[in-house]
């Protein structure tokens, strides 16, 4: 009751409401607590505790679902005389194998033996394995210690009790699943509910921190940049390489000299001296073991990111920084708050309005007739970027093209011929990966479609409405402050999907619930430690499954593509450690060419052979031409996350990786004729069928554009308006053509492992 009162006065004093509400069970704190708080109270609550929203939701596997993780370890037959001379036969003569079988099955079947099997642990499934494994043992042995030959002997001469058996059978249980002696100590290990002190550095300073909330192109990562230059030390953590490089210049450009750091990078601002006091780094890269004046984290909002959250989790936790200046929407303001009371710190919020107006228009564009110069159309797949630009060249106008498969020179190239007005170049057509980090000069947002592909937690896919802060992220790209327009407008291309985009605009932006979090290297090293027998991929998927996470304010990233490199490479010898790092590599199972050079690079690795220059570019064609035809760019910007993975396992395993700046030479001669190639794009789509005349493929590309508009969308939108309405689920995607961010740098270099410092977490994406 004491705890009760305390709570409930710990809601009407603030800061301390978290830590209370930590302390009663999640049912307390539903049943008897919320009842008790007055609406100003309720108010105050964390919003995960707020009515109406669940808390401590996070479901953990089912002791079965979870024993069904562990692969039992074979148990080899013991020869005559491996463990001396045979004492049991001789005390009572040999045993009669049919008569032990026998009795192993009565004891199989003893209701009894299956009960107390239980209370240690063994269910059904571990049972059933376990007496598989002893019986095997039992009959292929050539040899018995003593006690269990004389007792096995005793039974099968009616002198015993079948239930005497269940000592040695445990015994062997144990020993082909390891996990029944550890789980307690594996529980310890994976407890990931205190992640603020995981930073005992960070802990020791007390940061002033503020937030600095808004929307697109209010001036927040501007103001930020302003206490980053004029402090002695700093650090900028942006979620992109082109964020990163961008502040680096603008850093370097106004006399304070600053370096780069990326996963694939390491700039120095002056490469004959030693580092500088100010770094531009992407977020995964930051270090929580420098100390700086000032930090700065972008986009926050990514905080929730199912992939790469923890890598912002990490930097609002973790920096050792006196000021530390977060940038992003306001939806994670009360998460971070919630987040800051485990460290004991203020935080002080800033807002921001947007610099210049953004109209959303009433009429739809209806027709690539309607296009004009500075429009930027937005679709979510390559194809459909191949299409809507074959469809604007055709009326004359010359389109820049950005995706996010593109290389980061490719795609600051392409935006630099849009934006630049005396270019030819006037449109451009962009995936969303345009949300974040280019500076583009667009007058009017046309998304040609509402739906995003994503993948599911199944690995699934999935095409989703739009959220409001995506769309918002996108349509805040028209009107840049301190371009030729001084004000943005936004529209769809299809007339029905305008109120649509009003709906979404018009929603207020979700408050972010929770943030990422990931195992540590060091924490999967003892996992490894007490299962020996587990593979990587094993590891991590039981580490996921036991481990304790705070539910009110994180949650478990996704380590999907970590588990699929892992079990790529499984089969290659490796250390621990080693493939631990392999396997935090910034590639996506979704490129078959760039995982299968994965392999080829952990199998010379693991035959101690240098990976040179010559070895790999004779892998992957090299020299390279311009490409002339879709899928001979799409090859080479496969090729080009290969040069990237090259050059990310160059940082952390020099030795074997020795072709570090001949390796990045011949990216960035790709990257040129990448954009040579995409330059020529609509040419390049005349070759996807040479059989297919100029008509053709125009009537191939209008029934694409006519199927979007006609039956099958009609479903759609009757599904979105659902979605608006937060009835319907999303809806599966029948087939491909999705595109997504190239994965991202993942993990820092400086720790032990080769990849990150202490309490920094495994993997995740740019
Ligand atoms: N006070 C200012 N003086 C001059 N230029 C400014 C000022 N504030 C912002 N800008 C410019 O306006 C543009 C938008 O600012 P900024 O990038 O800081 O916005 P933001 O709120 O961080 O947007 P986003 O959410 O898209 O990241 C930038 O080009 C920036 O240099
Ligand atoms: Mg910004």
């Amino acid at each position: 009751m004491r705890i009760l009162q305390r709570t409930v006065r710990g809601l009407i004093t603030g800061p301390t409401t978290n830590a209370f509400r930590r302390q009663i069970s999640s049912s307390t704190f539903v049943q008897q607590i919320l009842p008790r708080c007055t609406p100003l109270q309720k108010s105050r609550l964390p919003l995960c505790a707020r009515p109406g929203v669940t808390i401590f939701t996070r479901r953990f596997k089912s002791g079965e679902d979870l024993n069904a993780l562990f692969a039992p370890v074979p148990i080899e037959p013991v020869e005559k005389g491996a463990e001396g001379d045979d004492v049991g036969e001789e005390f009572s003569g040999k045993l009669n194998r049919d008569g032990v079988l026998k009795v192993l099955n009565t004891f199989y079947r003893r209701p009894e033996i299956k009960r107390v099997a239980e209370e240690h642990g063994l269910d059904t499934r571990l049972f059933h394995q376990s007496f598989i494994s002893f019986r095997k043992y039992c009959a292929k042995s050539q040899y018995f210690p003593p006690d269990l030959h004389i007792l096995l002997s005793d039974i099968v001469a009616g002198a015993g009790h079948v239930d005497d058996v269940f000592p040695y059978f445990l015994k062997h249980a144990k020993q082909c699943f390891p996990h029944l002696d550890c789980m307690d100590d594996l529980r310890k290990i994976s407890d990931l509910r205190s992640p603020a002190n995981w930073y005992p550095e960070a802990r020791k300073m007390n940061r002033k921190v503020i937030f600095h909330a808004g929307p697109t192109n209010s001036g927040k990562t501007y103001e930020a940049m302003e206490h980053f230059l004029k402090a002695k030390s700093g650090v900028y953590c942006g979620p992109l390489k082109l964020l990163a490089s961008e502040v680096f210049h603008k850093a370097n450009s106004r006399g304070v000299a600053c370096d780069l750091i990326t996963g694939e990078e390491r700039r120095l601002s002056n490469p004959e001296g030693g580092g500088s006091a100010h770094v531009a780094c992407t977020v995964e890269m930051a270090s929580t073991d420098v100390r700086y004046e000032v930090g700065v984290i972008d986009e926050i909002q990514m905080i929730r990111d199912n992939v790469r959250g923890w890598a912002w989790t990490r930097t609002v936790l973790g920096m050792c920084v006196d000021e530390l200046h977060i940038c992003g929407e306001a939806s994670a303001i009360e998460l971070v708050k919630e987040m800051l009371l485990d460290t004991g710190e203020d935080l002080e919020v800033k807002t921001y309005k947007r610099l210049t107006t953004l109209t959303i228009q009433d009429q739809a564009l209806q027709s690539f007739d309607n296009i004009r110069n500075g429009d930027c159309v937005v679709a979510f797949n390559k194809n459909d970027i191949y299409a809507i630009s074959r469809n604007v060249e055709k009326r004359g106008f010359s389109c820049a093209v950005i995706y996010g498969g593109l290389p980061p020179g490719t795609k600051l190239a392409q935006a630099k011929n849009f934006n630049d007005p005396s270019h030819e170049i006037n449109v451009l057509v962009a995936t969303d990966a345009i949300g974040m980090g280019l500076n583009l000069s667009i007058k009017r947002i046309i998304f040609y479609s509402l739906m995003k592909p994503s993948v599911n937690e199944k690995g699934e896919k999935e095409l989703e409405l739009l959220s409001t802060s995506q769309a918002l992220q996108i349509a805040g790209r028209a009107g840049r402050f301190g371009t030729q327009y001084e004000s943005g407008e936004v529209t769809t291309f299809k007339p029905e999907d305008v109120s649509v985009l009003k709906d979404i605009l018009a929603k207020p932006v979700d408050p972010i619930e929770a943030a990422g979090l990931h195992p540590t290297a060091d924490q999967i090293e003892l996992f490894a430690y007490h299962l020996p027998n587990a593979t990587l991929s094993n590891l991590i998927e039981i580490f996921v499954s036991i481990c304790r996470v705070d539910d009110s304010l994180y949650f478990m990233c996704n380590i999907e593509d970590f588990k699929f490199l892992a079990d790529t490479i499984q089969h290659v010898p490796l250390a621990l450690k080693t493939r631990y790092t392999f396997c935090c590599a910034p590639i996506s199972r979704k490129q078959p060419f760039v995982c299968s050079m994965f392999l080829k690079f952990a199998r010379q690795f693991s035959r101690g052979e240098a990976l040179t220059f010559e070895w790999v570019t004779s892998q992957l064609g090299y020299p390279f031409t311009v490409p002339v035809t879709i899928a001979e760019l799409q090859h080479l910007e496969n090729v080009f996350d290969v040069f990237d993975l090259y050059l990310w396992l160059s940082y952390r395993f020099k030795d074997t990786f020795p072709d570090n700046e001949r390796m990045r030479m011949a990216q960035r001669e790709l990257d040129e004729i990448i954009h040579e190639g995409v330059s020529k794009i609509t040419k390049l789509i005349q070759q996807v069928n040479l059989n297919t005349s100029d008509n053709n493929l125009d009537r191939l590309l209008d029934m694409r554009a006519q199927e979007r508009l006609g039956t099958r969308t009609k479903s759609v939108l009757k599904e979105i308006s659902k979605v608006v309405q937060g009835k319907g689920k999303p809806i599966p995607r029948a087939s491909g053509g999705d595109e997504k961010e190239k994965p991202s740098p993942r993990g820092s270099g400086s720790s032990t492992t080769g990849r990150r410092p202490r309490g920094s977490s495994v993997p995740g994406r740019k």
